[in-house]
């Protein structure tokens, strides 16, 4: 089958390419990127005025299979992530059993390839139930495909355990996720410790506990070689701490949330358990820190970190209500609106840290728009207004803070090997 995509901004950022030109695409590969019309093809899209970038890449979400099948499957996750522009994603570990043992790995990307509507990799824990006492055969989970290392939602603390699994990494050469919560000095605290966490009688979450392990883990990763990803890096300092370790030459890499570059720690006033989030919402010089480490190449990539909770778990009580929030169909709006349009952020420099950058990260096959790669592409109208509206999500949750902000720009098409997957304008999108 050909589908022929005609007269779209198309970009590479592989290559830095961007032109307004036409794609054929054959079956499942693209064929040809160039002028020649082929309007014989058995579908045409019209593109004029969208963006044909590669289909995006997340490379931190939480699609809660095997364990917590109410907040979210591989199924719907995967069609949450395909309305988002997203054609691929890797999935955190912190499941029930946790993603700790090749069957567990297995199960997950199994039920990826037969249900996912997008593809899906994974990560497996550092280790055993993510409760940081015994490393994980990493070994053994690699072989079966695990593109990164993480105990996602947890951070390892004991350092004789994270050496071993830092050199077992750097052994492999396969990065470590981390995320970054000194849990001897983070406790109770639901929000940023700050003004509002004390208007709201809440302990609060200090921003050292999230400064003391990325400065840790830099030392850890320039100690033994490995390559260290830091997860949603969410205060001015981390950033800071980031772009100090570049420069010196440590193999680290960083991602920024949506909902970091996008809102302060006032939302808690506004949205209580819906804006409680781990690492929590930050301040305005918090944000600002993070919108310029996007700019200038401190962060590497943009990661939703999508946390689906049901409604029942977050309507308890502020102490109680789990933290996360749902994060693959706000992403491109949030990118545009709160970055490319205000010109914080280059369009190539946005479609990179949603693309190439992530995929090379994880060493993913994903994140170009090339002749004879697959065809997973986005097309994304930079342009359109919307209101989010969570009742419409994709998701099988519906925790987020951006319900009703109207936002401009928005994925309008998403295709895997080419296959359509998501369509805005078709019934069913
Ligand atoms: N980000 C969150 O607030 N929650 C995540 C865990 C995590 O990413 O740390 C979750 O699994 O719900
Ligand atoms: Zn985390
Ligand atoms: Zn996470």
């Amino acid at each position: 089958m050909k589908t022929f995509i005609k007269n779209g901004t198309v970009i590479n950022p592989d290559t830095a390419f961007i032109q307004t030109t036409n794609v054929l695409i054959e079956d499942e590969k693209i064929m040809r990127i160039g002028d020649a019309q082929h309007e014989e093809a058995e579908r045409v899209i019209d593109a004029t005025g969208l963006l044909v970038v590669p289909g995006l890449v997340d490379i931190h979400v939480h699609f809660r299979e095997p364990g917590f099948p109410q907040k979210e499957t591989i199924q719907t996750g995967s069609l949450a992530a395909a309305a988002g522009g997203f054609s691929a994603v890797v999935c955190m570990p912190n499941t029930k059993p946790a993603i700790d043992t090749v069957e567990t790995l297995t199960y997950v990307l199994q039920t990826g390839k037969r249900h996912g509507a997008v593809k899906v990799f994974s990560s497996a824990a550092m280790t055993y139930g993510i409760e940081g006492q015994i490393l994980t055969d990493m070994e053994s989970l690699r072989k079966a495909g695990a593109v990164t290392f993480t105990d996602d939602g947890r951070t390892v603390m004991d350092p004789g355990i994270l050496y071993d699994c830092f050199c077992k990494a750097a052994e492999l050469d396969v990065p470590i996720s981390s995320h970054c919560e000194d849990h001897r000095f983070v406790t109770s605290g639901s929000f940023n410790r700050g003004k509002f966490s004390s208007l709201l009688g809440d302990p609060g979450i200090p921003a050292l506990g999230e400064e003391l392990i990325i400065a840790r883990d830099i030392l850890f990763a320039e100690e033994t070689g490995a390559r260290l990803h830091i997860q949603h890096v969410s205060t001015a300092r981390g950033v800071q701490l980031i772009r100090e370790a570049k420069a010196r030459g440590v193999r680290v890499t960083a991602e920024a949330a949506p909902h970091h570059f996008s809102i302060t720690d006032e939302q808690a006033l506004l949205s209580g358990t819906m804006a409680k989030v781990n690492p929590p919402l930050r301040t305005e010089q918090d944000v600002e820190a993070v919108v310029q480490g996007l700019s200038e190449g401190t962060l590497d990539a943009i990661a939703t970190d999508h946390a689906p909770h049901t409604i029942a778990e977050k309507s308890h009580p502020l102490e109680r209500a789990p933290f996360g929030l749902v994060g693959l169909e706000t992403a491109v709006g949030l990118t545009f609106t709160k970055l490319v349009h205000p010109g914080k952020l280059q369009l190539m420099d946005a479609i990179s840290k949603l693309t190439i950058n992530p995929a090379n990260i994880m060493g993913l096959p994903a994140g170009r728009l090339e002749e004879g790669h697959a065809a997973d592409i986005a097309i994304i109208d930079p342009n359109k207004e919307w209101i989010v509206e969570p009742d419409t999500f994709h998701s099988k949750s519906r925790n987020t803070p951006f319900s009703g902000m109207k936002l401009k720009g928005k994925a309008v098409l998403t295709m895997v090997n080419g296959n359509i997957v998501y369509d805005e304008n078709s019934p069913s999108g």
